[in-house]
């Protein structure tokens, strides 16, 4: 059995984010990543400050905490990072899920592809615009999305972009036009991850919201799309583990 590398376990929460949000779900983090993203709101991942914190578990011992901590409260659980798509045995943990009926999802930006993508019922697929300072690899990106779509998985995947600015749009605008028959979502960043009043990042959020929200109204090519906060910042700030 793989052992992965386990950052934080946590639930049941909301999912704050994307596709599925609103939904009911325990979330496993788990560490390490291929970019560092300039705004990364769990740098902790991959900047080395947690890295005690680091536990390396099997999917059974994955399953057990997950138990625990959420008990028979529970049918969908949501594994992010870091990039949980650099774990290529992740399918035993997949797999231990869909054995006890619960649903999974996953959260990655869409540098890297593993087989058991197509295994995953809600995946976001994050590729990362201009303020990120991260550059997408278009031909894995592509093959990605070619692969997915060529296996019927289409009503299981959704791009998600974070846009900050405008320059952040125009690349929001062009993702879409390259994958048009994706679900796409475009979401409020949040500039201001070190802000531990909860109700100061939320008005400083819901200002943002507004503006996304605008410049989405105003575009011509961003017609069938979603717009969205993060709702989990909005109720908790940037506490971790909620
Ligand atoms: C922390 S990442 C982990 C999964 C994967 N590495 C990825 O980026 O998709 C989870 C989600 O949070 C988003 N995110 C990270 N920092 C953010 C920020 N400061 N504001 C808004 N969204 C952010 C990412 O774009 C991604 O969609
Ligand atoms: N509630 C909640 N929703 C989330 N959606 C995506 C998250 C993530 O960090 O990947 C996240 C998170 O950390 N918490
Ligand atoms: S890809 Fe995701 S986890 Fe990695 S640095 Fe960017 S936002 Fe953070
Ligand atoms: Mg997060």
């Amino acid at each position: 059995m793989n052992k992965f590398p386990i950052l934080e376990i946590f639930g049941p929460t909301i999912q704050g984010e994307g596709m599925v949000v609103g939904r009911k779900t325990m979330f496993v983090r788990t560490a390490g990543c291929d970019y560092s993203c300039a705004w990364c709101d769990s740098a902790f991942t991959w900047d080395g400050s947690a890295k005690d914190e680091i536990v390396k578990m099997t999917a059974q011992d994955i399953m057990e905490q997950l138990y625990q901590k959420g008990g028979d409260r529970f049918d969908h659980v949501t594994i992010s990072g870091g990039n949980p798509a650099l774990l290529k045995g992740l399918n035993e943990l997949i797999d231990a899920l869909h054995e006890r009926n619960i649903e999974v999802a996953l959260e990655t930006q869409g540098s890297r592809w593993q087989n058991w993508f197509t295994a995953i019922d809600d995946l976001t697929i994050s590729p990362k615009p201009p303020s990120s300072k991260m550059k997408t690899n278009w031909k894995v990106l592509d093959e990605i999305i070619e692969t997915l779509i060529s296996q019927q998985r289409k009503h299981h995947t959704s791009i998600k972009v974070v846009v900050f600015d405008e320059e952040d749009l125009a690349y929001a605008e062009m993702v879409h036009q390259r994958y048009p028959d994706i679900s796409f979502y475009v979401q409020v960043g949040n500039d201001d991850v070190n802000e531990e009043r909860p109700s100061n990042l939320a008005s400083h959020l819901l200002d943002k919201y507004e503006w996304l929200i605008d410049q989405v109204v105003a575009s011509k090519s961003l017609n069938h799309v979603r717009v969205l906060p993060q709702v989990h910042a909005l109720v908790w700030g940037n506490k971790r583990g909620v």
